[in-house]
């Protein structure tokens, strides 16, 4: 039978608790006291998940890296029965961490977390006499489009020891890691910022057991799952969060400065083919019209904010050809006729006076706008809050980020629903800074 660990990686103790209430309701085994709870509450994390949960595997994921044996001690006192520490940690560690965990009776996982050779060193720890390895990608490197399961393939064809795999796993990826041998499942932010963690913790339950009760289903079962590319997922994301929600993951950068939707409601997602034009002239922002795709955001910036380079023919044709939404720091005119077609446009004002076309500016060059950097093909998304640039070489890392950022605030509103505060969810008055 293969084993799911909820990983209740969350600094709040109570919260930690219910999730993982939660949790081995929707059918989680082994429940792991997360690196950051640890750190957030020390050892009595350990203790109260042992006094909830008595007949439940404790893990406590102390990824130590030094004195193996008096951190293997103090987490096996507390309660826990499996110890995770880090491969990186010198031998002379992880063999007192064996010698503490066998004088303490408590089993020793081994993090293979950010190892350059991962088969070799799995070998290595075996050799030692470890009890489980975990196949892990962190959070940081998943959110650079890293998985651990290609490295799951190659070990556990190499390796006899009872293998467990981490990093970012859901239901799909959950099942592929059993199909190729996973003895335990270690989930974290898929089931503990979700709004309905049971469920979450079923679906994941649902995945591994469908596939092992499954007769003849190995490595080599040919069970595969549809593939989206990096940039419809970079799609997907962007569509469901919010502007807020990137600009949080992006550390509050990106925001654009005093340009608002002309119509509230309408989010744009999409690449931007940019503009530069001076003093009203249209030319170049119309010519961009017949240069632009389907998901495509005309970005422009125009030196004159009370002289309309952008208007209600404009609009029609934009429209009519799919472009995807228009940004301008500048100014446009013709409301009555623009808010009839369905283009989203946010602009810096509107004025009734336009400009001519005299072919002043450039297509497809790095401009500001609203104080911000735009290149050709960067990511825009903008909605009621406002408008973000994302640059394009970031753009995966920035969705992933944000979609935590979105889920776990879904599961922080779910908490003030069942009746809770803010302040109190988030502890505010624990983790104000210190003077
Ligand atoms: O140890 C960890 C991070 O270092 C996590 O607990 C582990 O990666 C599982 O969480 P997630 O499913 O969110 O990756």
């Amino acid at each position: 039978m293969v084993l799911i660990q909820v990983a209740l990686d969350i600094i709040e103790l109570d919260r930690a608790l219910l999730i993982a209430k939660e949790a081995v309701l929707g059918g989680a085994d082994w429940i792991e006291a997360g690196t950051p709870l640890i750190k957030s509450e020390g050892m009595n994390a350990i203790r109260k998940l042992r006094e909830a949960f008595p007949q439940k595997t404790i893990l406590a994921d102390m990824k130590t890296m030094d004195a193996g044996a008096i951190e293997v001690e103090m987490a096996a006192k507390s309660g826990a029965d499996v110890v995770a520490i880090l491969a990186r940690a010198d031998d002379v560690v992880i063999s007192e961490a064996l010698r503490s965990a066998k004088k303490y009776g408590v089993r020793l996982m081994v993090d293979l977390i950010s190892i350059d050779e991962p088969e070799a060193r799995a070998q290595e720890l075996v050799a030692l006499g470890v009890d489980l390895i975990n196949v892990h990608v962190g959070i940081d490197r998943q959110m650079t489009g890293k998985s651990p399961l290609e490295m799951l393939s190659k070990i556990s064809r190499e390796i006899d020891a009872e293998i467990a795999v981490a990093g970012g796993l859901k239901p799909e990826t959950a099942q592929e890691a059993v199909a190729m041998g996973a003895d335990i499942v270690i989930v974290g932010s898929y089931i503990i910022h979700s709004d309905n963690v049971a469920q979450s913790a079923k679906n994941i339950r649902h995945a591994v057991d469908s596939l092992c009760s499954a007769s003849g289903l190995g490595s080599d079962s040919g069970v595969s799952f549809s593939q989206k590319s990096q940039e419809e997922e970079i799609f997907d994301i962007f569509r469901r969060v919010s502007s807020p929600n990137i600009s949080d993951a992006m550390h509050r950068k990106g925001a654009m400065c005093g340009i608002s939707t002309l119509f509230p409601g309408r989010k744009i997602v999409g690449r931007a083919v940019t503009v530069r034009t001076l003093g009203g002239d249209w030319a170049k922002p119309v010519e961009a019209i017949d240069l632009c795709g389907k998901n495509d955001v005309i970005v422009i910036f125009n030196s004159d904010r009370n002289m309309a380079m952008w208007g209600g023919l404009a609009t029609k044709t934009a429209a009519n050809r799919g472009v995807a939404g228009l940004v301008v720091d500048g100014a446009v005119r013709d409301m009555d006729e623009i808010k009839k077609l369905s283009l989203p446009i946010f602009a810096a004002n509107v004025v009734p006076n336009a400009g001519d076309p005299k072919g002043l500016g450039e297509i497809n060059c790095e401009i500001t706008c609203g104080g911000q950097i735009v290149n050709p093909r960067d990511f825009i998304v903008a909605d009621d809050s406002g408008v973000v640039v994302v640059p394009k070489e970031k753009a995966y890392e920035i969705a992933r980020r944000a979609e935590e950022v979105w889920k776990k605030e879904q599961r922080i509103l779910d908490e003030i629903d069942k009746g809770q505060s803010m302040s109190s969810v988030l502890e505010l008055l624990k983790w104000e800074k210190q003077k």
